[in-house]
């Protein structure tokens, strides 16, 4: 399968890397990275170690079967322009929080999947991504329901070594994913700990409130999620990912844009009734955000 990979920072590399022994990969992203990935290939270190050869561009190609798309959600709608000038017989978002489907069906004549992701990725160096765990893909028809589209990926990724699962339920998978996000994310970027800070009180009661309020929205979009589930959920990925500096806790740390809008910010756009815990992450991670000139989000 001949697949582009845009937006190959963390993430979108060490896919593309894992990838790439299999099937034809191009990896689309910012120079240095992808010149070093083009000229002397991409080493994938910590949970896999590896040495692959995709080729690295700083713009999309005329065609491809499958488009993976791994930008950060607020640059979902431009990398839906860029992707809109190729030939894509498929596009699947791995990104997290909720609206980049959308953002992309709206823009491109390619069927849209939906995906999550759990597999942990950092960029180190120009040319070098690190593993920093190992996890597994979802992945299917972005409505829900039966899709060949979806088990043709789906097989390709297994042919690559990716652990995958195709879902015929990723309204609901994206809304889960979404409430552990809405637990966790923002309340260890603006409280500057680790995930596992959250598997006791007083986080954990943050983490379940935020999660539940999250929960009750997607029901109100018709999507069955159970509050008291989301809220043991949250807290069991904190538990499970104890030592992660979750990916906003790293943005925080770095000074650079959050998702916070695809995140709790979603939820608070959402929702029909009042969502305190969610208004309120929301809008101190904007004013860190105000404060360091991301005036845009
Ligand atoms: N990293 C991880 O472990 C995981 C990440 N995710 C999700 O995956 C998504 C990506 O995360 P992550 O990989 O960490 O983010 P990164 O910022 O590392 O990667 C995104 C890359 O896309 C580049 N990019 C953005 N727009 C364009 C464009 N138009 N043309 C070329 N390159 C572009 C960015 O460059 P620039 O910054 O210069 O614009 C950046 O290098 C997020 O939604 C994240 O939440 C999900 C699970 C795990
Ligand atoms: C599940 C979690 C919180 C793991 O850190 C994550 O997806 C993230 O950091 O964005």
């Amino acid at each position: 399968m001949d697949i582009c990979v845009f937006g190959a920072g963390s993430l979108g590399s060490l896919i593309g890397g894992l990838l790439a022994d299999t099937h034809e990969v191009t990896l689309v992203g910012r120079d240095p990275h992808v010149g070093v990935v083009d000229t002397k290939g991409l080493c994938l270190s910590g949970a896999v170690d590896r040495h692959v050869s995709p080729t690295g561009r700083t713009a999309v190609p005329q065609a491809a079967d499958l488009g993976v798309v791994t930008v950060k959600s607020f640059d979902t709608s431009v990398a839906a322009r860029e992707l809109a000038t190729a030939d894509l017989d498929a596009v699947l978002s791995l990104q997290n929080g909720m609206g980049n489907e959308a953002a992309l069906a709206t823009r491109l004549d390619s069927p849209v999947l939906a995906g999550t992701c759990t597999y942990g990725a950092r960029l180190r160096d120009p040319g070098h991504v690190e593993c920093s765990g190992l996890g597994e893909v979802v992945l299917g028809a972005r409505e829900g329901g039966e899709s060949a589209l979806a088990d043709r990926v789906g097989t390709a990724f297994d042919d690559g070594g990716l652990a995958t699962t195709v879902s015929t339920e990723m309204p609901r998978r994206l809304w889960e994913k979404l409430t552990v996000n809405a637990g966790i994310n923002a309340a260890t970027a603006l409280a500057r700990v680790p995930n596992g800070a959250l598997t006791d009180d007083p986080g954990a009661s943050v983490t379940r409130r935020a999660a539940r309020e999250a929960a009750r929205v997607a029901r109100t979009q018709g999507v069955s999620v159970d509050a008291d589930e989301a809220a043991k959920q949250a807290v069991a990925v904190a538990d499970a990912t104890a030592r992660n500096r979750s990916s906003m806790l790293q943005d925080i740390e770095a000074g650079r844009r959050t998702e916070i809008a695809a995140i709790n910010g979603y939820v608070v756009e959402h929702a029909s009734q009042p969502v305190p815990v969610n208004e309120t992450l929301t809008a101190l991670v904007r004013t860190w955000e105000a404060e360091h000139g991301h005036l845009e989000s």
